[in-house]
Order: C-alpha cells, then structure tokens, then sequence
C-alpha cells in the first residue's frame, strides 16, 4: 500500500473548500456526475477508434444512496483510472487546479464565485468528511483504492473490491452535510443539473423496501432521471412541431403551448445551441423573467443569464448551450468578455430575423400572435439599437374596434392625406382604453381618422422613446384634444352664438369649473359634438402616466403632484346652449349647465366619489323638474 501526502503549498485545502463554497455544497453533484460522463464519453471515443473492444451501448451513472451508513456513491462505466493515473490526476493534477483555484478567488466575495465555477473532484469533499476513490481501468490492470480524510494524507492500494471496469467515489457524508442523504433532496439535485446529461443516469436508494409483487405482475421499469438528448442537440430537420412543444413541457410541465421557437445553432466563431421559446402572454405584468436556463456541454450551469443574453429576450423561456461561455470567472469578468458580448449580439439577431422571417411568410400567424409578441418587440425596440433597427419593419399596430393591423408605412400610407400635421409629422392617434375613450374614438372615426389601440403597461413609456427615435412621426391619445384639433390646432371658430353669448356662457361655466388645472373655452364645433367635450392634453397626461409607474425619480414626482389637466371645450354649436342661455329659472340653468361639465368628466372616467353621487342626485332632479 502506497501512502502519501498530498503537496499542500499554503494552508491545508478541505476546510477552505467546504467553507468557500459554504451555500453551494450541491454542486458536488454537478461537479461528480461531469466526471463520470466524461470518462463514460472517452470509452465510447476509443471503442470509435478501435482502442476498446467491449460493448458500448448501454453504459450508464449509479448515484447510490445508503443512508444507513451514511455514504453517496458515484459509479461510472467509464475509462477508469491505473494507479499511476490516480497518482497523477488526482494527487497532482486535480489537486492543484482545486488549489488554483482557490488562490484565485480568495478574498473575493462568495456571490461573485459560487455556481460559475468548475472544482471538480475535490468538491466531493464539501460533503464527504472521508472519499474513497475505487477505480479499475480499461486497461486491463489491478483495480485500485484511494482513499483521503480531509487531511493531506492519503492511502492508494490495489483493492479486489471492483472487478468491473469504471470508477466509484464514495463519499462518507460528513455530519453538517447529513441532508444529502435525503432521497428527494438528492433527486432534486440531479434534475436541476443533470437532467439533459448524455450517458443515463440511475439513482438508487439501497435501503428501499422492495414492493413484493403479486402473481404475474412485471415489476415497475426503474427510469434514469435524465433525458440523454434533449430536443436543443438535434437537428432542426430531425424535429417536428410536437418534438418542440414536447420539450417545452419537460423544460415547464405548468405552462401553455408557446407560441413558437428559435433553434439556435451556431459553430462559428463561438459553439453554442440552444432553443428560445415565445411564450403567451397576455400582459407584460405577467411576464417572468429568469425562465432561460444555461448549460455548458448538457450540464446545468444557471438560471441566471442576465448577461448572455440580452435584457428584453429575457422574457423568452428555454435553454442555451454554449462550452465556449467562461463559467468559472466572476459575474463583472463575464460583462466584459468579448465572446458573451458576440453571443449576446448573434441571439438578438436571430430573434430579429425569425420575426421578420413569420412576418413575411405569415403574416396572419404573426398578426394573430401579435398580442404576446407586441410586448418583446417594443421592449427589444426600447432597449436594444440593433434590435430597433430590424424591428421597425415588423412592428404593428392595431385598429381600435376592428382585427386590422398596419405596420408605421403602411398606417403613414393609410393617414396620408388626413393625418399630417403642419409640421409634416404623421400623427398617430391611439387609445389606450377602447371602453373608456369610446366616445373620443368615435369623434375621431367621425373626422375619418385612424385609431390604433396601445392599451399595454409598457406604452406608456414606449410612446416616448419611439417618438423621440422616429422622424417625423407623433403620437396623440385620441382623448387629448376635441376631435377637430387633434391633428393640428386649427383656430378657425365659426360659431353662432353672439360675443355675449360666448361671454355669458363662459362665465357660466368658469364660475363651476374651479379646479386647479381646468381650463375653460367656447367654441364652434359640429352641432352633433358633444355640449362639453373634456379633454386631457397629451404631454400632462404622459408624464403622469409615466410618473404613476414609479421610478423614484425626483422629476416624475414633481409631475406625480402636479394637478391633472383638463380642458372643457363648449360647444357653443349644440343647440343645448341655446336652452341653457334662455333658462329664465337660474337654479335650474345651473342645474343643467353642471350636469353638462359632469358628463364631460364622467366620459374621461374622472367623476368619481362624492362629485359622482352628486351628479346621480341632481340628474333625477333636472328629469323631475316640470318645466
Ligand atoms: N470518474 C472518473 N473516471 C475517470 N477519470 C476520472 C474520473 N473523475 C476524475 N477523473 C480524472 O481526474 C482528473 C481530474 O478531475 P477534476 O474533476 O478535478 O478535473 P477535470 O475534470 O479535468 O476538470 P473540471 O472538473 O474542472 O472540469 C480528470 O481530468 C480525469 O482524468
């Protein structure tokens, strides 16, 4: 028996592993499992090279679990290892990359390592107060047995407890460490990072009861707990709509059928593949972020990848793939390595381009997906030049009140002669609540204008951004003006009341129009308008609106307390006004002329309260009252 000591250089590495890596002791597993397909793997190599000759086909992972004696074993079929390749790599070559890489992140904060790192076989000691290595190799030698306590000093042997070829690493949990002989905790650890591992993999319980079986009764098929190739390593060609939909569901059993997908498959100049999904959504409040996962070579790596991909695609859900995405570097390095920021580039693109491709070959697919895809579009359009670029020609709008879509060309084509301001800007009147704004809409359809609908939370500031990117385009909410001046402030008047008539009504209705912020005004406008139309100017009202998302800026606070606009346009054209000047009963013209400005507030949905019971109070009194 050979004993030895491992070379220790500068303090003695098993307690500063296990109190390094303190909240991430799982990854043992990750870390163990990685090991064991790898040397699975290089068997099947050599057998493809002629090196080996025994079968290949069925080799599968052991992850055995005796709770009783308090051991987690990792057993492969794999190459193996002599007793000089235990003596090499792992007394000198596993040894040192551990200890490499402990010298490289000490002193550095915990967050900034855990999960973006490889310790390989030393982890297994974050669990194992004693690890005993039981190896024999393809190469036709003695089997052999490590064995190492945490100390620098270990024990290698040649051993008959293995005949087979391929390796075991018991690991003799220690005490801290005890909820790892957990059968569920266990399994929950292999699904999260093994699940899409190429070589099966078994977990057995040696302490379960076996369940007698009664007559005839074929005992239960035992399943490996992961899928050997899942959908993102085949070829597109090889899958169909269900095979897509399929691992959708394996990846997120409780969601619905997205909406399509995006196989990425790159080799050049980086590897990496992938599938993004397009899941439905309906509102952006319900999107979930963090629903992409990484893998480096089938390993799980991290749910985490806000800086692989870009900020608006993660509402996408699925996988991404990639060896050549450094994981064992600190969150800032992976900012600025320049490979993260090509891969970065490349799946914006590809986002970009599947959209345009639906786009172009089916548009009633796209349209009808609209309602989902409408919320990464603008948000990869806020947030993204690139994507902004590529977006503009697919991006939709959708008519108020009818299933018609038009992109910015064809709404400018379509508004040409009505819609252009004198500053030769496209006006784009949009409603961002078809219910409340009807009257507004129809005053606007009247004058033969078109309304689309941008009724989503992230229009609001979406509006402002584009309009600020676009030439010659603005964007007005329908209800921010009187029909008539929507487009551009005509001063034209032509009404038929008299200079007094105008005054005495304007007086009228300034002395109930008190508020701070409301505006009074008589004007001429068609006799089938409203008597008062009450109307919020868009620039107050968008920066209330955006001020209400929060932020806690102190400028969107200081628009938070501002007062609400609104401006009252009489029509001094509605015949009403004619009765209100004529009402010898001053209670009563009071009475009706309020009722008015109620109406005006009630159709912006801004009657409410006390002004609201008021109004119910006083119109039953105005219908009662015998004339
Ligand atoms: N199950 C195994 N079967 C055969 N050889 C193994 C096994 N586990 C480890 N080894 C050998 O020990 C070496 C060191 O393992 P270790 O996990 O420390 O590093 P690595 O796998 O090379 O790199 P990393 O884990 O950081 O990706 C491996 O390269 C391999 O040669």
């Amino acid at each position: 028996m050979a004993t030895g000591s491992i070379r220790v250089q500068t303090e003695n590495i098993f307690p500063v592993i296990k109190k390094f890596l303190y909240s991430d002791h799982e990854i043992f597993i990750r870390e163990l499992v990685s090991n064991a397909v790898d040397a699975t793997k290089k068997l099947k190599t050599l057998a493809g090279v002629g090196e080996f000759n025994g079968p290949v086909d069925d080799l599968k992972i052991e992850v055995v679990l005796d709770a009783k004696k308090k051991t987690i074993s990792i057993i492969d079929q794999g190459i193996g290892m002599t007793e000089e390749e235990v003596d090499k790599y792992l007394n000198q070559v596993a040894f040192s990359s551990a200890e490499e890489f402990l010298e490289k992140y000490k002193g550095q904060s915990e967050a900034n390592v855990i999960g973006h790192f490889g310790l390989g076989f030393y982890s297994s000691f974050m669990v194992g107060e004693r690890v005993e290595v039981i190896t024999k190799s393809y190469k036709d030698t003695p089997a052999v047995r490590w064995e190492c306590d945490g100390s620098p000093n270990y024990t290698l042997e040649e051993t008959n407890e293995r005949v087979e070829r391929g390796t075991e690493i018991r690991m003799h949990v220690a005490p801290d460490s005890e909820e790892f002989l957990d059968k569920w905790r266990l399994q929950g650890i292999l699904e999260k990072f093994c699940k899409f591992l190429p070589v099966p993999i078994y977990l057995v319980d040696v302490n379960e009861e076996k369940e007698e079986l009664k007559d005839g009764e074929a005992p239960l098929e035992i399943k490996p707990i992961n899928n050997t190739a899942p959908a993102w390593i085949k070829k597109p060609s090889e899958l169909s709509k269900e095979d897509y939909e399929n691992f959708y569901k394996e990846l997120y059993p409780m969601s619905e059928t997205p909406l399509f997908w995006i196989h990425l498959n790159v080799d050049y100049p980086f590897n990496l593949t992938g599938i993004l999904y397009f899941p439905k959504i309906k509102h952006s409040y319900e999107v979930q972020k963090d629903k992409i996962s990484l893998y480096s070579n089938q390993v799980f790596v991290t749910d985490e990848v806000k800086d692989i991909v870009p900020e608006f695609l993660m509402l996408l859900h699925g996988v991404i793939d990639s060896p050549d995405i450094p994981l064992n570097v600190s969150r800032s390095y992976l900012q600025g390595d320049p490979n993260v920021k090509k891969i970065n580039n490349h799946i914006t693109k590809k986002v970009a381009d599947k959209l345009d491709e639906i786009f172009r070959n089916d548009r009633a697919d796209f349209e009808s997906k609209w309602e989902s895809l409408g919320l990464f579009v603008k948000y990869g359009m806020m947030t993204d030049d690139k994507f902004y670029d590529k977006a503009k020609s697919f991006l939709l709008f959708e008519e108020a009140g009818n299933k018609k879509f038009f992109t910015l060309e064809e709404y400018k084509t379509s508004v040409a002669s009505l819609q252009v301001n004198k500053d030769k800007k496209t006006v784009v009147l949009y409603t961002s609540d078809e219910v409340q704004q009807d009257a507004y809409i129809q005053a606007a359809k009247a004058k033969g204008y078109l309304v689309v609908k941008l009724n989503d939370l992230i229009d609001t500031s979406w509006v402002g951004q584009i309009e600020y990117k676009l030439d010659n385009v603005q964007f007005v909410r329908v209800d921010s003006d009187i029909a008539d001046n929507l487009i551009d402030k005509s001063e034209t008047d032509n009404t038929v009341l008299s200079e007094t008539e105008k005054t005495t009504l304007n007086d009228l209705f300034k002395g109930m129009i008190t508020k701070e912020g409301y505006k009074v005004e008589v004007k001429g406008l068609s006799p089938e308008a409203a008597p008062i139309i009450a109307t919020r100017p868009e620039w107050s009202r968008r920066m209330k609106d955006m001020a209400s998302l929060g932020g806690g800026n102190p400028m969107m606070s200081f628009y938070a307390n501002m007062p609400e606009e609104v401006n009252f346009t009489v029509n001094g054209n509605h015949p009403i006004h004619q009765q209100i000047l004529h009402e010898g009963n001053e209670a009563k013209q009071q009475n009706i002329a309020k009722n008015l400005v109620d109406l005006a507030l009630l159709s912006q949905g801004l009657l409410k309260g006390n002004e609201l019971t008021e109004f119910v109070k006083r119109s039953v009194e105005v219908m009662g009252t015998k004339n």
